[in-house]
């Protein structure tokens, strides 16, 4: 067998992509599957998702003229193919580190990434945009999204599909169906695509021009023929979409160069309309450990490549989302009310446990977290009581439900929002920063944020018991500090936060997880002679005015802290301390906030550090505010 010249490396841009003989293209696949697994076995990140759009990759940027056709991947997660493939080879090693590659789509990035992604269903609608700009301004481009089936589940999908077919643009959409969310997709929609996908034969393509056909390979070209005869009497895979304006194409089987590539350069040819070319790919294809496993690595851990082993570390601590899940456990086999629902983030969650536990109790919606939300209303309205757990950063997605249908309407929904804060190797697009803001000025909410991980118990508990209307509570990704746990929740009294230790001349008042910075801080500052009072504050609404008053009276300095953004926590304590008359000259108060800009991904302390919400800034805020700035240098050592 001779021995292959390698063609990845001659590969830095599309363009030499495209120079390529097509039948060359199967061993570039090849080769640039190897370099994915190999990078993300060093880096760790989303594997799955970018082994199954190999050779969807390859094909797409060998069919169309990219960057100047615009490709618009949904997610983003699968982009490292792609990644590869224009010109960050080099840098794929740093994928999702600090002042590394990010691991989505970002135009800051490359010109080959000309829409940034992370959440869910935006692509359609991103695409279809650029499809717009491209006939205002007589341009002739291509543009092309790429979206898979997990992420078909979320409405925004259909909202771009139904205005492109109304529009009548010319769009291509490459539905990306690997039969896999997270987890195995739920919803109708996976069911309709299963069964478009089931056919014995790939379906005919219809209403396009003969000539497309005649461009097929034979064997393939034989068989549509052949479907075409039995008419449209076979289960037909694009009604739905055809309904929406779209020329279906497919399914195709994503993984063959030699039907992929007629196929689009087929599509790329035809001018009129939105195409939707429906391909069916395996996640994790190509590697073994990724194919056998129930997730297909969809989110891995540094890895080794020859066994998939991958290397996580033993914690240190329980992981918040599960202390959360076992904690929903004990109160739910006390009171058949509760349910759970999750937005295709039954793992992520630890909602798994519950399901585990109450299989006809647990809901999962798919990625539709403003149906979750409003579906959790209309449960609540009838006496369940739902908790609507919902990633801080994805439950932006459901906002509008939020106010609309449950806090306007006083329902008493939970919402547990997991991965509060910044989140480390996921970035900006998934950092828990807003929810403070976004839901602290809401009336009839109930704010809770958990200092540590035996207070996510007692909050649980407080939130199955609290029924007179909405509540929310926050909880960081990743562990607990190793506190121990309650046996059983304790009901809080809403509204009230607690003293942690008792100072004379300083008060840290913490909001949230940053509560073991501010005893770290508190130590610092006892050590160089400064008083320190710790108050865990609990809830940012209603706000406990008496710790508040009873720490501003008492003390000289006082220092909210919070892992949230501007116009949070602090802003409602110094709203309170100005409508009481407390904010007098004398008065030295300084919130401590995330910084109001995007951070990018870290390690979550080295980013706690960009945002300088780390101990030493907090005995830094503090001296300053005592006008010993001076002594800083000497205290953070
Ligand atoms: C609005 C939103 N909700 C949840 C997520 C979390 N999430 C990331 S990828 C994913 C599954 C996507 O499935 P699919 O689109 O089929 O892509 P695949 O991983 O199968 O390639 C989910 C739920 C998200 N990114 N955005
Ligand atoms: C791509 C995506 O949005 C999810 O996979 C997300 O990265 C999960 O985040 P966690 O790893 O914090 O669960
Ligand atoms: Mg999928």
């Amino acid at each position: 067998m001779p021995v292959e010249t390698p063609l990845l490396d001659a590969v830095k841009y599309p363009a030499d992509l495209r120079k390529l003989e097509k039948n060359q293209l199967r061993q570039l696949a090849d080769e640039l599957r190897a370099e994915v697994i190999d990078a993300v076995s060093v880096t760790g990140g989303h594997l799955g998702s970018g082994l199954g759009v190999v050779e969807l990759t390859v094909a797409i940027h060998y069919v169309f003229n990219t960057p100047d056709d615009r490709l618009v991947w949904d997610v983003g997660h699968q982009c490292y193919p792609h990644k590869v493939l224009t010109g960050r080879r080099e840098r794929i090693r740093t994928l999702r580190q600090g002042g590394g590659l990010s691991g989505f789509t970002k135009r800051a990035e490359s010109e080959y990434d000309p829409f940034g992604a992370a959440h869910a269903a935006t692509s359609i609608s991103a695409a279809l945009g650029f499809a717009r700009a491209r006939d205002h301004l007589g341009r002739k481009n291509n543009v092309v999204a790429v979206i898979g089936d997990g992420s078909m589940s979320a409405g925004m999908a259909y909202e771009g599909m139904n205005n492109a077919g109304h529009l009548g643009t010319r769009l291509i959409v490459i539905l990306n169906d690997n039969d896999m969310s997270i987890a195995p997709p739920v919803g109708a929609m996976s069911a309709y695509l299963a069964r478009a996908a089931s056919g014995k034969l790939y379906q005919g393509v219809r209403k396009i021009s003969k000539q497309f056909m005649k461009r097929l390979p034979p064997a393939l070209y034989d068989k549509l023929a052949k479907a075409e005869e039995y008419g449209r009497a076979m289960v037909t895979g694009g009604t739905l979409f055809e309904e929406l304006g779209f020329y279906y194409v497919g399914p195709i089987d994503g993984h063959n160069l030699d039907h992929l590539i007629p196929v689009l350069e087929n599509v790329r040819d035809m001018d009129d309309g939105p195409v939707l070319v429906h391909v069916v790919t395996k996640k994790g294809k190509g590697y073994p450990p990724a194919e056998q496993s129930a997730d297909k690595y969809h989110g891995v851990a540094k890895f080794d490549v020859v066994s998939g082993k991958q290397h996580k570390g033993a914690p240190n601590a329980p992981a918040y989302q599960k202390v959360f899940a076992k904690a929903l456990i004990k109160e739910a086999e006390k009171d058949p009310l509760i349910v759970g629902i999750t937005a295709a983030m039954p793992s992520g969650t630890s909602l798994d446990l519950f399901a585990e536990a109450f299989p006809d109790r647990c809901y999962d919606v798919g990625i539709a977290e403003q149906h979750a939300v409003t579906f959790a209303a209309g449960l609540a309205a009838d006496g369940m009581k739902p908790f609507c757990a919902i990633y801080s950063t994805f439950l932006q997605r459901g906002y509008d439900s939020v106010v609309h249908d449950v806090a306007l309407q006083n329902l008493p929904v939970r919402f547990p929002m997991d991965r509060a804060g910044l989140v480390g190797a996921d970035g900006p697009t998934h950092a828990g920063a807003f929810d403070i803001a976004y839901l602290g000025c809401l009336p009839n909410m109930v704010l809770m944020a958990a200092g540590d991980e035996a207070e996510l118990v007692h909050m649980t508990a407080t939130a199955a018991a609290y029924d007179e209307g909405p509540i929310a509570f926050r909880y960081p990704r990743g562990e607990g500090v190793g506190v121990e746990l309650p046996e059983q929740g304790r009901i809080l009294e809403i509204g009230k936060g607690r003293i942690v230790r008792e100072g004379t001349k300083v008060a840290i008042l913490s909001y949230g997880a940053r509560l073991a910075e501010a005893i770290k801080a508190a130590d610092s500052l006892e050590a160089h002679g400064l008083s320190a009072t710790v108050a865990d504050a609990r809830f940012a609404k209603p706000l406990d005015h008496d710790l508040i008053r009873q720490l501003v009276r008492h003390h000289e300095v006082v220092v909210t802290v919070e892992e949230g953004s501007v116009g949070g926590f602090g802003a409602f304590v110094l709203h309170f301390l100005a409508g009481e008359g407390l904010l007098d000259a004398g008065l030295k108060i300084r919130t401590m906030t995330l910084p109001d800009v995007y951070i990018d991904q870290d390690k979550p302390e080295k980013m706690y550090d960009v945002a300088r919400l780390n101990a030493p800034h907090i005995v830094e805020t503090v001296m300053k505010a005592l006008g010993r700035s001076a002594e800083v240098v000497n205290l953070r050592g």
